[in-house]
């Protein structure tokens, strides 16, 4: 396995074993998506206004080159997250974890999302954002509060056939200003991009 993931590494490197991926950053206002994207971006850790614009940008993890939509999550915004749904290869769904009052509200666009037609079978990463606040909700618990008991797919390396129904989703928790929890994710995800 190793020699395998070398290998990959050196074709990446060369530029043959690339993939372009076209990912979403999703969830409400105030969960973290841009704070995340710029990190990503450029290892910084800059204060952001709400955003009211989508914007996109370039990255590259590995072997996969993202074109990442951050969208914004306030109310007005997420009428227009629907314009972005075709041809997604991955969504990245971002919640506050220390922000339970929102939990029930977060569940439910996450359910409108889950039940979207056009993005059927486009894996899902999940983020609980903000654990290095101290009421931060634990994983299992926001996996209950969002009602996802029965839709994770495994941390591991897990194969999904093509042709079975199953999406890959899967919870990891992070913070973003401690630069923590989120690559774990990213590793996880790209398995199936
Ligand atoms: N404590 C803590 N705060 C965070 C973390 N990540 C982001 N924040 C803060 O959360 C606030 C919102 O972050 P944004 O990245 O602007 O949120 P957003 O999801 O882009 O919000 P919208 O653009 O309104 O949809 C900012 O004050 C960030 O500094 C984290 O890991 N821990
Ligand atoms: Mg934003």
């Amino acid at each position: 396995m190793f020699l395998v993931d070398w290998f990959y590494d050196i074709l990446a490197t060369l530029g043959i074993w690339q993939k372009e991926a076209k990912i979403l950053f999703l969830g409400l206002d105030n969960a973290g998506k841009t704070t995340l994207l710029q990190m990503l971006k450029d290892e910084r850790l800059v204060q952001h206004q709400p955003t009211q614009q989508p914007t996109s940008e370039e990255l590259s993890i590995g072997r996969v080159n993202f074109k990442a939509f951050d969208l914004g999550g306030h109310r007005i915004a997420r009428r227009i997250w629907k314009d972005y749904y075709t041809q997604v290869d991955a969504v990245i769904y971002l919640v506050d974890a220390s922000d339970r009052e929102r939990f029930s509200e977060s569940k439910m666009e996450l359910n409108a999302l889950l039940t979207e037609e056009t993005l059927y079978k486009v894996p899902f990463l999940i983020l609980g954002n903000k654990i290095d606040l101290l009421k931060a909700a634990s994983e299992s618990d926001l996996i209950y509060e969002l009602d996802l008991m029965n839709c994770t797919t495994g941390k591991g390396r897990v194969n999904i056939e093509d042709d079975s129904n199953v999406r890959p989703l899967e919870v990891f928790m992070c913070s973003v200003v401690r630069k923590m929890g989120y690559g774990e994710g990213f590793k996880w995800l790209t398995q199936y991009l």
